[in-house]
């Protein structure tokens, strides 16, 4: 895989596997064929409607589940991290703690991980709640938690799904202008939402999810105003993922 390539699928997708009697199984193939390359810098948006299979693909992006077909590439070192989620915290564990055990699985030593908490506390907008457990929080609070804890801790690839997009207007607000801020540099997103106006904001290249299948890709721009009119139906054949335009 060449160097600047962070991310690659190679006609990924995925089947769950559901238990609906003792040996009977129901099985769903929710993605087909999505393949993609991601590069650094690269702002990618995922659009689709309800059930298209966003969140499938992010949590194969994130790693937290393996595709069943296909494969995914990502780039020796690369530290990914699925925003908003708080996907990978310890519920037992204070906001605190959580927050540290992050960034020093990220590569950070104990002193280094140490000097962001204060940050990370301030941007999370958690006060007292920092120094409770997990599981005493809202899913409002958890997200705020692993946004500011991705934000802090080095990540070179931003998963970043639409629950940014609701819940608290000033954490909102907050959100919004970081990542502006930080989207500014080299940093690599990959934005899933149902909203063409939403990615529009932060995006470059986009990549239309419908049914599992790559329905469109190109810039956001084009993707978006196909998406905007369009009823919703699958365009491509089963398997074939057109991938994103080589830059
Ligand atoms: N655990 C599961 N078992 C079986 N089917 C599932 C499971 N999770 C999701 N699905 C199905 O897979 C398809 C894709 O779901 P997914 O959650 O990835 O879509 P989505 O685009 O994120 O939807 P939404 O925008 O509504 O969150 C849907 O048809 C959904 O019903």
């Amino acid at each position: 895989m060449s160097q600047d390539i962070l991310i690659k699928a190679n006609r990924v997708g995925f089947t769950y596997k559901s238990r609906v009697g003792f040996f009977k199984y129901f099985k769903h193939q929710a993605l087909s064929g999505v393949s993609f390359e991601l590069k650094r810098g690269d702002k990618l948006a995922i659009l689709g409607r309800n059930g298209s299979g966003k969140s499938t693909l992010m949590q194969i992006l994130a790693g937290i589940i393996p595709p069943t077909h296909g494969s995914l590439e990502v780039s020796a070192g690369v530290k990914r991290s699925l925003l908003t989620l708080g996907l990978g915290f310890r519920k037992d564990l204070t906001g605190r703690d959580n927050a540290l055990l992050s960034a020093m699985l990220q590569g950070y030593s104990r002193s280094e991980a140490l000097s962001h908490m204060d940050e990370i506390k301030e941007f999370s907008m958690l006060k007292d709640f920092f120094e409770r457990p997990i599981f005493t929080y809202s899913s409002g609070m958890r997200s705020r938690l692993g946004f500011a804890t991705a934000l802090y801790t080095g990540i070179d690839v931003l998963l970043l799904d639409e629950a940014l997009a609701v819940g608290d207007a000033t954490f909102k607000k907050r959100a919004r202008e970081a990542m502006n801020e930080k989207l500014g540099g080299n940093q690599s997103l990959i934005f899933v939402s149902h909203s063409a106006s939403e990615v529009s904001k932060f995006c470059d290249t986009a990549l239309w999810l419908e049914k599992g299948f790559i329905c469109a890709s190109g810039s956001v721009r084009d993707v978006a105003a196909q998406y905007k009119v369009a009823p919703a139906k699958p365009m491509a054949a089963p398997g074939v993922g057109k991938g994103m335009p080589k830059a």
